[in-house]
Order: C-alpha cells, then structure tokens, then sequence
C-alpha cells in the first residue's frame, strides 16, 4: 500500500461490471465479494476506489474518481456508475455499508 493514502471508507461488496453487449452484469471476479476503499492520495490530491477479493486479494476494481463519473444509488444495497468507458455496479452486504459508501462517494464527488 502506498503510505500516502488515506482509507475514507471500507467496506465489502460485490463488484460488477455491465457487459454491453449481452445486456448483463457480470462479476468482475469469481469468488464472491470484495473488500472494497475508497481512497485518498495527499500526494496528489487525488481519489481512487480499490477492490480486493477477500479469498485471494486479486485488484478486482482500481481506478481513479473523477469529475466526470455519475454515481447512483439504485437500491439500498446495489449502487451503480459509469464512466467514459464502462459501467460499474457495487452489491453490497448490508444497507449501512451502502449507506456510508454513498455518503463518503457523494461527498467526494462534491471535492473532485
Ligand atoms: C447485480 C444484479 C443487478 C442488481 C440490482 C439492480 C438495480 C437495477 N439494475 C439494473 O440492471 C437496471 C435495470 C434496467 C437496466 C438498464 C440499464 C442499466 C445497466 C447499465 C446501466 N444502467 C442504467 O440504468 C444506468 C444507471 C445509472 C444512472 C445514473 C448514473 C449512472 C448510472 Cl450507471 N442508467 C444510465 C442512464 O446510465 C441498469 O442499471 N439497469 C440491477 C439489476 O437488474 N440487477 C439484477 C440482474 O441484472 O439480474
């Protein structure tokens, strides 16, 4: 882990990715969930969301959160967003992990 970040939020969560073109979510890894951040870098000023699988630690999600991405919270545990290339989708545990990461995302969306 690179010192410098700042974990704002954790969690554990499905990650999905929608296929476009078979019109379904897919998982972005086999093994159930993820234990999902959303990180700060003070180095430079900057937002990520990471996911590692809970079995094997596999990346399943790491990209940068900028201005341009719409988040939405389509249920109480499953939230969404899409950016230039891709859309994401988060299956969360339990209803307060995603409300504590849509409250920590929407803030963040407010500072990038
Ligand atoms: C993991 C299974 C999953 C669980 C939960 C439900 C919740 C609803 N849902 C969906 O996929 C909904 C249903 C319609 C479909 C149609 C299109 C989709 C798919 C691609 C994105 N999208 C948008 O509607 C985006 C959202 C957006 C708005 C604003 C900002 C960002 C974004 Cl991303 N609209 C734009 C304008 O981008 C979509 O989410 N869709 C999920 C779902 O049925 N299942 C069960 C299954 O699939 O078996």
């Amino acid at each position: 882990n690179n010192p410098k970040e700042d974990i704002l939020t954790s969690c554990k969560a499905t990650a999905m990715i929608y296929n476009d073109a078979q019109k379904k979510w897919l998982h972005c890894a086999s093994n159930g969930p993820a234990k999902i951040q959303l990180l700060f870098s003070s180095e430079t000023q900057t937002y990520r969301i990471v996911g590692r699988q809970i079995q094997d630690h596999e990346v399943v999600l790491n990209h940068s959160i900028s201005k341009g991405i719409k988040y939405n919270q389509a249920t109480p545990t499953f939230h969404q967003w899409r950016d230039q290339s891709s859309v994401y989708g988060l299956n969360f545990s339990s209803k307060l992990d995603a409300q504590e990461f849509g409250l920590t995302m929407m803030k963040i969306l407010e500072n990038v």
